[in-house]
């Protein structure tokens, strides 16, 4: 079956700096990716090549088999929705105002909302949990409700393919697990960057591993996740077991970390009793 979304050879460097190297990746249909990694590893970039925000030096991004590049801005807004962290043009806007604003690639110029529009931005507002504040500016919520509005602008948006730029930054863990569980019961294709590393695991189908502009690994959570490439990446020792309920990977983070020095940067101190080699 053809992949949603197929990514080939994205390199894209700032300076001469190099921040994406030979990012290649495919999503199937219908699939939640976790791209994961250290501060810096490149998900941010990558999303933004991915939603068009970044145009890479080089590359193909094929959605459904099309080149992104070839298609107009609307064809484009009707197949690919993003979250992204705030958005801070929406802060003159009431929350149903904002959520609305995901039907604009459907509208006209000055077309009105009709009532299943409206009916629409309202379900949207209660699957986030948000119906009660439909009237309350943006602006006046909090990080995790503007996170949560954010994410109701994209079901309205109904796309086939939702971008989310660490979409669980803010939220307590119980909207961090409800709004992912939310999203995989979109049956959307969807491309997360995530930062815990246990939520990613459960959550997602696949995960992309980043590091320094490249993909250090990709596949399932236990294929991806290893005591070895976590020290190795991220500069921390963990114990990996597997989850009583999902029996994806569970890490088990040890404390106790040298500060880096100037000839050590990446020093890493295991206190566990393994001994991963510190660079
Ligand atoms: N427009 C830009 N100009 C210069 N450098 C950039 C630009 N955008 C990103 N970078 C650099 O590229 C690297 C990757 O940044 P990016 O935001 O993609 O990482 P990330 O994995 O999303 O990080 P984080 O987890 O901290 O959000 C960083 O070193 C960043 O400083």
């Amino acid at each position: 079956m053809e992949p949603a979304l197929k990514a080939d050879n994205i390199c894209w460097s700032v300076a001469g700096k190099p921040i994406l190297s030979g990012v290649s990746f495919s999503l199937p249909k219908g699939q939640v990716l976790g791209l994961i990694g250290p501060n810096g590893a490149g998900k941010s970039s990558l999303l933004r090549c991915l939603y068009r925000y970044i145009q890479p030096d080089t590359g193909n991004i094929l959605l459904h088999g099309d080149a992104i590049d070839g298609m107009s801005l609307q064809t484009f807004a009707r197949q690919v929705a993003v979250v992204q962290q705030d958005m801070p043009l929406a802060s003159e806007l009431s929350l149903r105002q904002l959520v609305a604003t995901g039907l604009t690639p459907y509208k006209r110029l000055f077309e009105r909302n009709s009532a299943e529009d409206n009916n629409a931005v309202d379900a949207a507002l209660a699957q986030v949990g948000l119906h009660q504040q439909a009237e309350a500016m943006f602006r006046h919520l909090s990080g995790g409700e503007k996170q949560r509005a954010l994410i109701a602008r994209a079901i309205v948006q109904k796309p086939a393919l939702l971008l989310l730029d660490e979409p669980t930054n803010h939220l307590d863990i119980r909207y961090q697990i409800q709004i992912l569980e939310l999203v995989r019961s979109l049956g959307v294709s969807v491309i997360a960057s995530i930062h815990d590393l246990n939520l990613a695991a459960a959550m997602c189908d696949e995960l992309l591993l980043l590091h320094q502009g490249r993909v250090i690994a990709a596949g399932d959570a236990a294929t991806v996740l290893t005591e070895q490439r976590v020290s190795e990446v991220f500069g921390v020792c963990c114990q990996i077991s597997r989850h009583s309920q999902t029996g994806k990977p569970l890490l088990q983070y040890f404390y106790g970390y040298a500060p880096p020095t100037a000839d050590k940067t990446d020093a890493v101190r295991c206190d566990n009793g393994v001994n991963y080699a510190a660079k």
